[in-house]
């Protein structure tokens, strides 16, 4: 039997819009703290590294260092919080469900890898009602390695039952462009996600604005493969 194609999917800012529910858990922990908010533009350049990381930003964005300790307070508020609110305004991004659909209709193995906690991912997913479409889902947590480290995508497409040389990842930020790279796997950026560096200048294989044009971007992308595969 023929191993089917996977494609890997990033989740902040390339499957879902989740900028809008991290705005508001940030800002309700930097409230707590006396610090001033963030708006959705910073969150959206924050993104990409992970909770913590978003949460250092937010603090270093109003001057201010936390010792470690207290760090470790923030953070287990922060993931209380969000956890609370996971999907109080997070939607798929437009035409991201038709293609997902699209692509499951063909054969495809779909995995989502993203930095966020494996734990929040599930919440997310399962939430939106979207768990039963992966064959994978692996966040930040799930091995001892994450985006940009290659081995995060080549072990999410080994856990999706699928070969990392017929794989496909879609991202929009440098951690998953470099992961990509440093894994051989072709890399979709799209634009509409969070980054502090616009994806077409991260050099992924193809840049696109929108989910409706993914299918024919990707199958592009593995021609001699995909016939191998069968697809
Ligand atoms: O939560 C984050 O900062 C990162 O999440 P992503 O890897 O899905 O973009
Ligand atoms: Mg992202």
């Amino acid at each position: 039997m023929i191993t089917p194609p996977t494609l890997v999917l990033d989740l902040d800012g390339t499957l879902v819009d989740t900028a809008p529910d991290l705005l508001a858990t940030l800002n309700a922990v930097l409230a707590s703290e006396r610090l001033p908010p963030v708006n959705l533009d910073q969150v959206r350049a924050m993104t990409g590294a992970g909770a913590r990381a978003l949460l250092e930003r937010g603090m270093a964005a109003a001057g201010v260092a936390a010792a470690p300790e207290r760090m470790d307070a923030l953070f287990a508020a922060f993931i209380d919080h969000y956890a609370a609110h996971i999907a109080d305004h997070s939607q798929l991004f437009p035409g991201a469900l038709e293609s997902l659909q699209r692509f499951s209709d063909a054969g495809w193995r779909l995995a989502v890898c993203t930095n966020k906690l494996e734990g929040l991912a599930r919440l997310l997913l399962d939430t939106l009602e979207l768990t039963p479409r992966f064959d994978a889902i692996a966040g930040g947590d799930t091995f001892a390695f994450r985006k940009p480290h290659p081995g995060h995508i080549l072990e999410t497409v080994r856990l999706a039952g699928g070969d990392p040389a017929l794989a496909v990842m879609v991202g929009d930020s440098a951690a998953d462009i470099n992961a990509a790279r440093a894994s051989g796997v072709p890399v979709v950026g799209m634009t509409f996600g969070y980054t502090d560096i616009p994806v077409a200048e991260l050099n992924p294989d193809v840049v696109l604005d929108h989910f409706d044009d993914l299918y024919e971007a990707v199958a592009g992308l593995l021609p001699a493969r995909r016939q191998a595969a069968g697809g």
